[in-house]
């Protein structure tokens, strides 16, 4: 579904990503860690045609997306949902919603059943979704930009951060809706410093320091792969 492939980014002359290659196939969570300003998010925005790679591939089910603008590669069906809950604040949730698929054209029936869905999962939606975007809580705020995605219904979904600016408790109930959805055949990537809590929710795990791969694993091993990088890196 989604590759990279020996993947480098950065900011005008500053390098940031360099040979990053990574792949998650439809139905897969890859979780992905590392340490403030390893360049994780470099690594997300450089997927989503935010930021133009200097060099490498990003491929869609083998269509190559680099050197696409970022609104084409929405339209392709990869959507990129940023850490601190980006809505629209002057918008009701509903309407939040609408926007959410305003991508995806046409099918009022699929509308309907997706916003059913997110309000299921996330009833205080529901509750207000003549409230508008500005009056939630952070959580709800994040809670109404993954609503946003999820109507879209995107093949791949890259989510950074979902934990930013959330009670901790409200992580586990955002991850095992990921997890749902993921099931539902899209391929997701969750770049997440909350490695513990995410990783029961995801297949795989990868670890990015300074702009590099550490090293990739399934997610069940994350816990003992890093307690091993930790020894290694002592001796
Ligand atoms: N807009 C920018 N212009 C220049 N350098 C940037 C910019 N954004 C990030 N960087 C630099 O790129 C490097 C990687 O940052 P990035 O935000 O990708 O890391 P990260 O792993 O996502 O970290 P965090 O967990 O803190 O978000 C850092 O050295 C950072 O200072």
């Amino acid at each position: 579904m989604l590759k990279v492939n020996n993947l480098y980014a950065g900011y005008g002359i500053v390098p940031v990503l360099e040979d990053v290659s990574l792949s998650v196939s439809a139905g897969e969570i890859l979780l992905i860690g590392g340490e403030n300003g390893a360049g994780k998010s470099t690594l997300m925005r450089a997927i989503a045609g935010f930021n133009k790679p200097t060099k490498g591939e990003v491929l869609l089910d083998g269509k190559p997306l680099q050197g696409m603008a970022p609104e084409a590669i929405a339209q392709s069906g990869l959507r990129l949902v940023l850490d601190g809950h980006r809505v629209f604040p002057e918008l009701s949730v509903y309407d939040n919603l609408r926007m959410g698929a305003a991508a995806r054209r046409g099918d009022k029936a699929a509308f309907s059943k997706a916003v059913d869905q997110i309000y299921d999962v996330f009833p205080i939606l529901k509750e207000k979704h003549k409230a508008y975007a500005r009056d939630l809580s952070g959580g709800q705020q994040q809670m109404l930009a993954l609503g946003q995605a999820f109507v879209a219904q995107p093949k791949v979904l890259l989510c950074d951060e979902p934990s930013m600016g959330l009670a901790q408790a409200l992580l586990p109930p955002i991850l095992s809706f990921l997890r749902n959805w993921a099931e539902s055949g899209t391929a997701v990537v969750i770049v997440e410093q909350h490695l513990k809590v995410t990783a029961p929710y995801a297949d795989r795990a990868m670890i990015i320091e300074r702009g590099k791969v550490k090293f990739t694993c399934k997610a069940s091993e994350l816990d003992e792969k890093l307690g091993l990088a930790e020894t290694a890196a002592a001796h």
